[in-house]
């Protein structure tokens, strides 16, 4: 298989071993968090995410996904405590979502699938930049977000009003004043563990932090998100969903929870 990677018959996570062998690694992710077998950690601090609006950039279809991407060139966007050591920078949030409302989400809980995953991804400022830091052990930090079906979700609308600009793999347009916190749950209590990235090339160098509380979506803002393409300008239209790599053994690891 060329590097040609995707979500289809022949192109999706049960093949990506053949050009990604890391696919069948010790810390693979996504993974099913089974709450009742995570173990408590005191020691693990709660997360401190401080972003600035004024450092979003643009939001783009690259072809997996939607995403919208951040200035990294100095501290304005960062994670810090939680489980990581070092401050993080904030380079870009997405999402993984399913062809209807009852799959999408690449974590589960208990096996329970959400409709949607937002991961917002952040690199370790011990390295010299974002793809120095994805090839080291400790190099990223993803906060992942469930999206639960409920109220329409105003925050989620701002970028829903961008979609027609970005249907198309590799179409963007510029985007700002976007604060990623409005994202968040209103609870950042979370498990841990140490995986992957969740797309080629599955590098094993992301801390995962899983938020226990999801976010709202409704099922009408779900539909926009599905009429958004994997294919590009000219192409046969063909609808991005199932973006999702499914859970994958946890061979052995800890996942740690910031909660009782
Ligand atoms: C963890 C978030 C992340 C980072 C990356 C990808 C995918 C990712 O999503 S995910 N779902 O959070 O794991 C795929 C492309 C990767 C990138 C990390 C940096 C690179 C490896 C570049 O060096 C070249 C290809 C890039
Ligand atoms: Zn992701």
């Amino acid at each position: 298989m060329s590097h040609a990677w995707g979500y289809g018959a022949d192109t999706g996570p049960d093949k990506w071993a053949d050009s990604f062998p890391i696919a069948n690694g010790p810390r693979q992710s996504p993974i099913d968090i089974v709450p009742g077998e995570a173990s408590y950690d005191p020691a693990l601090k709660p997360l401190v995410l401080k972003y600035d609006p004024s450092t979003c950039l643009e939001i783009l279809n690259n072809g997996h996904s939607f995403q919208v991407t951040f200035l990294d060139d100095i501290d304005s966007s960062t994670l810090k405590d939680g489980p990581v050591l070092f401050n993080h920078r904030l380079k870009q949030f997405h999402f993984h979502w399913g062809a209807s409302d009852d799959h999408g989400s690449e974590h589960t809980v208990a096996r329970t699938k959400y409709p949607a995953e937002l991961h917002l991804v952040h690199w370790n400022t011990k390295y010299a930049n974002f793809g120095e830091a994805a090839s080291q052990p400790d190099g990223l930090a993803v906060v992942g977000v469930f999206l639960k079906i409920g109220e329409k979700n105003p925050n989620l609308q701002k970028l829903i009003d961008a979609f027609d600009s970005i249907k198309t793999k590799g179409s963007q347009c510029s985007f700002a004043d976007f604060n990623p916190e409005t994202l968040l749950p209103g609870c950042l209590d979370y498990w841990t563990y140490e995986g992957s990235l969740t797309t080629p090339p599955l590098l094993e160098s992301v801390t995962w932090i899983v938020c226990k509380e999801p976010i709202s979506v409704s099922s009408e803002q779900m539909a926009k998100f599905r009429s958004l393409l994997f294919s590009g300008e000219g192409e046969t239209e063909c609808c991005m969903v199932d973006n999702y790599r499914p859970p994958q053994p946890l061979k052995g690891r800890t996942v740690r929870a910031s909660f009782k």
